[in-house]
Parts: structure tokens; sequence; C-alpha cells
């Protein structure tokens, strides 16, 4: 994997960073660095506090310790350097807008004053939508896209303002894998531009192949690392405080819980079956 600029200051930058809801510490002591051209899945079971982080990262909730910062200064709400892809939620058939004008929201949405010229805007919307392969279907209500296209619609509008740090959550959620492999490679291709990416999912094999570095967040803690070193048995084991299985595959990695507390917290069905981060 060829990485553009890991050696350029990191666009998101987290130290000895803790979050707290007043006596439930979800995590603390997080170190965490995502540079430029580098994809960081956020993985975990549920309630380790992933959407904590991304809001977070998105400036919509402080930390209780540490420092978190995007390109060297703390977050700020509707801040035009970072690109937010949500969950995949579809949307509403009668919803009276076109792919192209979800996109064109993206470009607007940060912008005060005078707007840009309606043949640049154009241009643009154009230019994003081709970047995702969503050219096709740019006028047609986004209400009538299948989820993936959905998908490839909301990236266009999170990189509308070309953000030097794309945060996506759970993008992928209830698509299947043929929509899954189109989302990640459209991800994948900004990343390869040089956009610093955070990817939260509770499956780390559908990015396997681009991903750099796992942050794990766990019950017993929290480990960052390659896939190789943080998708362990021993790893995880550690992390969940209980014995778990991690077996590779065909190329996937199948995490399977076996003690009466992971079998709690990993969901290990859903491991089993989508070889997912437990
Ligand atoms: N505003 C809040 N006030 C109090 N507790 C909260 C708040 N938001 C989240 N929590 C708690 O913090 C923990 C982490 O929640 P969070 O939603 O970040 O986890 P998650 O990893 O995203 O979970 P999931 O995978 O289920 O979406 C949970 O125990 C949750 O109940």
């Amino acid at each position: 994997m060829s990485r553009v600029g890991a050696a350029d200051a990191p666009a998101l930058s987290l130290r000895g960073a803790g979050l707290r809801y007043g006596e439930h510490e979800v995590w603390s002591g997080l170190d965490l660095d995502v540079h430029p051209g580098e994809l960081v899945a956020v993985l975990g079971p549920n309630g380790s506090g992933k959407t904590s982080l991304v809001r977070a990262v998105l400036g919509q909730q402080p930390l209780t310790s540490g420092r978190l910062e995007v390109r060297g200064r703390p977050p700020r709400a509707g801040s035009s350097e970072i690109g937010y892809v949500p969950q995949q939620r579809l949307i509403d058939p009668m919803t009276p807008l076109r792919a192209r004008d979800l996109v064109r929201q993206g470009l607007d949405g940060h912008r005060w004053g005078v707007p840009l010229p309606s043949r640049r805007v154009r241009a643009r919307v154009d230019e994003l939508l081709a970047s995702v392969g969503a050219t096709a279907y740019g006028d047609v209500p986004v209400g009538l896209l299948s989820g993936g296209e959905q998908q490839r619609v909301r990236v266009a509008q999170a990189v509308a303002t070309d953000p030097a740090l794309l945060l996506c959550d759970e993008p992928l959620l209830s698509l299947d894998l043929a929509h899954q492999r189109e989302v990640v490679s459209v991800i994948d291709a900004r990343r390869r531009a040089g956009t610093a990416v955070l990817f939260v999912t509770h499956e780390i094999n559908p990015v396997l192949d681009v991903v750099d570095k796992v942050l794990y967040l766990a019950p017993a803690g929290h480990r960052v690392g390659t896939p190789d070193e943080v998708l362990t048995t021993a790893s995880l084991t550690e992390l969940y405080g209980t014995r778990v299985e991690v077996l590779h595959h065909a190329g996937r990695v199948l995490i399977a819980a076996t003690g009466a507390q992971a079998d709690h917290d990993c969901h290990p069905g859903q491991a089993l079956a989508a070889g997912g981060a437990a």
C-alpha cells in the first residue's frame, strides 16, 4: 500500500485523550495520529465509545482529558476541514432532492456571504459526482437510489470542500457486499489522493485491504497498531479480558468470542458470520 504523505503533519491527532460521562469512563489515554493518505479503522463492540469519538472529532463532544487536534487546532463544529459520511440510512423516496442537490449542499453548507457563481457550482458538482462514479444518476431523486448509490452521493457531499480529514461513521451498515466494496473503493480513492480517513466500522473485512492502522476500543482498554498487531488472539483476549479467538481464513479475519463475558460483549454470531470486529 503506498501512502501519500505519512511523513506530513497529522490531519488528526489525539494525545492522552479521555472521555467520560459522569462516573462512566468511556476511554482514556488515547494517543492516535491519522496522517494525510492514511486510513485508520476504529473497531469495537457496542458501547465502546466509537460514536463518542466521532462526536469529539466533530467538535460536538468535549474531551474530559487530553488533547484532540484537527490540523493542529482544536476541533470546530461545522469545520470545512472535516468531511463527514454518516451511517447509511435510506432516504425517504419522496425527498424532493436530486443527487446533485445533496452534493451541492456539501459545497454551500460551509459557505458564508456571496454564493459561488452557478456555472462554477455546476462544474464542481459534476466533478464530484464523477469522482464517486455517480454521474449517471446525478439528476435522479436521491430517495429513488439504492443504498449503495446513496452512500456514494454522501461521500461526494462529504468531500465537496476537499477536507483534510474524512470521517466515516459506519458508512457500510446494511449494504450488501458488492455495494460495500464500491463505497470502500470510492473512499480509498480519496485516501490515495492524500485525504486522511478515520473509518468507524463493526467489520474489518470490507476495509482490510486498504487499512493502515486499527484503533480497537474495548471493555478493558484500547489498542492502536496495524491489523496484524491488533487483531490477534492475544491482543483481543487482553482487550476483552476473556478468551477471544482470531482466525485468518482466505484473506479474511474471523473473530470468535468464546468466554461468557465475550459472548455478551462481542456479538460472536455477527463476528463469525461477517468476519466482524466482534
Ligand atoms: N450523552 C451521553 N450521556 C451519557 N452516556 C452516554 C452518552 N453518549 C453515550 N453514552 C454512553 O457511553 C458509552 C459509549 O457510547 P457510544 O455511543 O460512543 O458507543 P459506540 O461504540 O458508538 O456504540 P454502538 O456500537 O452501539 O453504536 C455507552 O455506554 C453509552 O451508553
